[in-house]
């Protein structure tokens, strides 16, 4: 496997282990991209960093990029892990989620494959970390290739609606759409970690449903099991 040399590029693998705070405005944010192979992840953040498309196809060496992106007047430097396509046997490992502030999930609008792929990283990301969601933007690729589509829109808006994570297509070559994922990505990694009053009170009702249910299950197998007892000295008495 060849190693990719860009201009703005770190060939190591060094996690914050949390968002820091330098000066008053300036955040750092870990985001890996993760995806099948060839999917665009590479193209996806040279069109970002670098502003260019590379058509040439050399498999990747895990590589970190870093950015400042302005967002809301506020600036975050922004330490991106290009990871190597993801296939069956080596699908994440548990390094891909310390550090991680935000997941950038892409698919090829042009391989189901690579979009059946996305849901089992998904599901890694959730076992590793031990949570129930984490800051996600799911990316359909190469949009500019319309007679290869083996995906539609509605499937990608989807899944995301399913998992309440920011989604949109995009495509390196034609660069449309590319600033707007680090942009979203942003945005989820700041609703996790400031999350307004809408998406607190929805945490709030969740805990509180899934509380409110075990509670009613203990109340209701109680009232169960105090019935056949009372059914069964009921039946004893009967009998002597
Ligand atoms: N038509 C088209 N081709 C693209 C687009 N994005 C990437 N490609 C091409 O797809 C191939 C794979 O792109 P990469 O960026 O190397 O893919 P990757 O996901 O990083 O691949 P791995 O390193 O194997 O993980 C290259 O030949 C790119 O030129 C796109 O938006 N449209």
């Amino acid at each position: 496997m060849r190693e990719k040399k860009y201009k703005n590029a770190y060939p190591i693998l060094k996690i914050n282990a949390a968002g820091i705070m330098a000066g008053n405005t300036l955040k750092a944010r870990t985001i890996a991209i993760l995806g099948s192979r060839e999917v665009g992840k590479s193209s996806l953040i040279i069109q970002f960093v670098e502003n260019h498309f590379v058509e040439s196809y050399h498999p990747s060496v895990e590589t970190t990029f870093r950015k400042v992106i302005r967002y809301k007047g506020h600036e975050v430097e922004a330490e991106i892990i290009d990871t190597a396509g993801q296939v069956e046997h080596s699908i994440l490992s548990f390094t891909h989620v310390v550090g991680i502030h935000g997941y950038i999930l892409v698919y090829s609008v042009t391989s189901k494959q690579s979009f059946e792929m996305v849901k089992i990283i998904r599901n890694k990301i959730l076992n590793y970390s031990g949570r129930e969601s984490v800051p996600i933007v799911l990316v359909g690729n190469k949009m500019d290739l319309h007679q290869q589509r083996q995906l539609t829109f509605e499937e990608g808006k989807n899944l995301a609606s399913h998992w309440q994570c920011a989604w949109t297509e995009a495509t390196a070559k034609r660069n449309d759409n590319i600033t707007n994922i680090f942009k979203l990505m942003i945005n989820e990694m700041e609703k996790d970690i400031n999350p307004n009053n809408k998406e607190l009170s929805k945490k709030f009702l969740n805990i509180l449903r899934s509380k409110t249910f075990s509670k009613l299950e203990t109340i209701a197998s109680y009232i169960l099991t105090s019935i056949v007892i009372y059914c069964l000295k009921y039946l004893e008495s009967r009998i002597r």
